[in-house]
């Protein structure tokens, strides 16, 4: 029996997993590391931090493994997406990574669209500027670290940094290198054209290749710390929600995912580079060769149930805290939460915007809080699934994957505010398995990536919505849709009270 390992860098923490052929789940190992907020909209992480862990992780599972380890063929990997990675000429990292979820950029961001032009960056990209990808990041270092940014030779996003270390070779893919708004999406090469209108060298940008392509094997120094062989077959791999996609089977036209990870996605199959969605959603390369995905995306999803789990119930695990939530009514005894402890994205690209609790009151207990965040996370969501509605896209089944997707009472409440069938898979790690698969794809264990769903992607539990619940929540969500304005200009007032 031959093995791959399908490395997932999240937010949260680094989450390994060892399939086999028959598409088994082998071995699981996840190694945890903390965000940096030095400011409020700040986001960063070492990077040194990711190596560490994933050579522990790799460590573990090596040690634990009770085959030939000659017999693990292939790696590959899944990464936290548009995170700035930035090495100087010897490969040094020059200073800590800025994260997806960090919006300090709005600046940038308008410098961008005046210089590239709204519509012309949209041609070229797809997407709109916005806080959380790479090019603003690149952008703010250039103007507030400038002897920093003199040195940059090179940048990274996450898992191409994390790949760099583990095999010595730089590179980067098409369905990452599309969330930094460098790439010219359709062409599948970098943009000459907006690096020349913002200054920036092209030589900054690292050497592109499909993600199942070969990127080297294990180098000599990480076999000997994991116990791996240096034999071991390093795939490109790709941006998370793009393995998401792929370790869900999202492979044809039609197909839905929802993942709730720090970051909640709303992401949707799409064959085709030129369908125009005005920049509402976000638009990708995807995994698979020559496919896209579209994708509404909340910033603070998992990561709003686990900031009021650190500052209200640090004692307690998620499987306790959410433990009482059935015994709380939809609507939570009147209280509406709204997630937007970090900015929003969609539908509100606002960095400014903050989070709210509607409606407290003095008979409420923690439990309606926990069930008003959870909630608040899916009513945002179903934000992102009313705008693909209202392009034209039927949505009646959604695949449901990430740390949400533990929860049956949570898996219910999707299927209930969504109006669709749930389908839980017998892994919730999507980005993992997808990093997984695409090393089975690379080692030729299968013909295509849809041939290695067909075995890998399982099925264990659906969620139908109930009538009555779906009715509740549609009464709620039109209440939820209207914090949003009116609490915008609050929270304007706000910023000069903010850390
Ligand atoms: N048992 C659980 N039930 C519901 N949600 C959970 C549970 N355990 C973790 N989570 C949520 O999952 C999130 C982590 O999901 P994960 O997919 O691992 O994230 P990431 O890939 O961003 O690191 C946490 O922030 C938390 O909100
Ligand atoms: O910014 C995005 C997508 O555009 C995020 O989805 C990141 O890719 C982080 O993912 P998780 O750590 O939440 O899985």
């Amino acid at each position: 029996m031959k093995y791959v390992i399908g490395v997932d860098l999240g937010t949260s923490a680094v989450k390994i997993l060892l399939m086999n052929q028959d598409g088994e789940v082998c071995q699981e190992v996840s190694k945890s590391y903390p965000l940096i907020q030095e400011k409020s909209g700040y986001s960063e992480q070492d990077p040194e931090q990711w190596v560490e862990k994933t050579i522990d992780g790799l460590n573990e599972l090596v040690k634990n493994f009770n085959g030939n380890v000659q017999d693990i063929e292939g790696l590959s990997f899944s990464g936290q997406m548009h995170g700035l990675v930035l090495l100087d000429q010897e490969h040094n990292v020059l200073r800590n990574a800025i994260l997806w979820n960090d919006t300090r950029t709005t600046e940038q961001c308008r410098k961008i669209e005046d210089l590239v032009g709204k519509e012309r960056l949209l041609a070229i990209t797809k997407n709109p500027a916005l806080e959380g990808f790479t090019l603003p990041k690149i952008l703010w270092v250039k103007d507030h670290e400038a002897a920093i940014f003199e040195k940059a030779a090179v940048f990274l996003l996450p898992k191409d940094y994390l790949r760099f270390r583990l095999t010595g070779l730089l590179h980067s893919e098409y369905s990452d290198a599309a969330g930094t708004l460098l790439l010219d999406v359709a062409e599948k090469k970098w943009s000459e054209e907006i690096c020349e209108r913002l200054g920036i060298n092209t030589s900054l940008c690292p050497p592109l290749v499909a993600s199942h392509e070969q990127t080297g094997t294990i180098i000599s120094e990480v076999a000997e710390k994991t116990g791996l062989s240096t034999n071991v077959k390093v795939f490109a791999g790709g941006a998370d929600n793009a393995c998401g996609a792929i370790g869900s089977g999202i492979l044809s036209d039609g197909k839905t995912l929802c993942s709730i990870g720090t970051s909640g996605v709303v992401l949707s199959y799409e064959q085709k580079s030129d369908l125009d969605f005005g920049g509402k959603v976000h638009y990708f390369n995807h995994g698979e060769e020559n496919a896209y995905y579209t994708m509404g995306v909340t910033l603070a999803a998992g990561y709003s149930l686990s900031w009021f789990k650190d500052v209200f119930a640090s004692e307690v695990d998620f499987e306790e805290l959410l433990s009482c939530i059935d015994e709380v009514p939809i609507g939570a005894n009147g209280l509406l939460f709204t997630p937007y402890i970090a900015g929003e994205r969609t539908p509100h690209a606002d960095s400014v915007i903050r989070g709210s609790f509607i409606g407290m009151d003095a008979s409420h207990e923690r439990r309606d809080f926990v069930r008003a965040v959870l909630e608040g996370i899916t009513f945002s969501l179903n934000e992102s699934i009313e705008i693909f509605r209202e392009n034209g896209k039927q949505i009646d089944t959604v695949i449901s994957i990430g740390g949400g997707a533990k929860n049956k009472t949570w898996l219910q409440m999707q299927a209930d505010i969504f109006n669709v069938n749930i389908m839980k898979l017998v892994s919730e790690q999507g980005p993992g398995m997808g990093a997984a698969m695409l090393a089975a794809f690379g080692c030729a264990w299968f013909s295509s990536l849809k041939e290695c769903a067909d075995k890998f992607v399982q099925v264990s539990e659906s969620f139908t919505p109930k009538v009555e619940n779906v009715e509740a929540y549609k009464k709620l969500f039109n209440l939820y849709k209207d914090v949003y304005k009116s609490t915008k200009a609050l929270n304007e007032g706000l910023i000069e009270f903010r850390k």
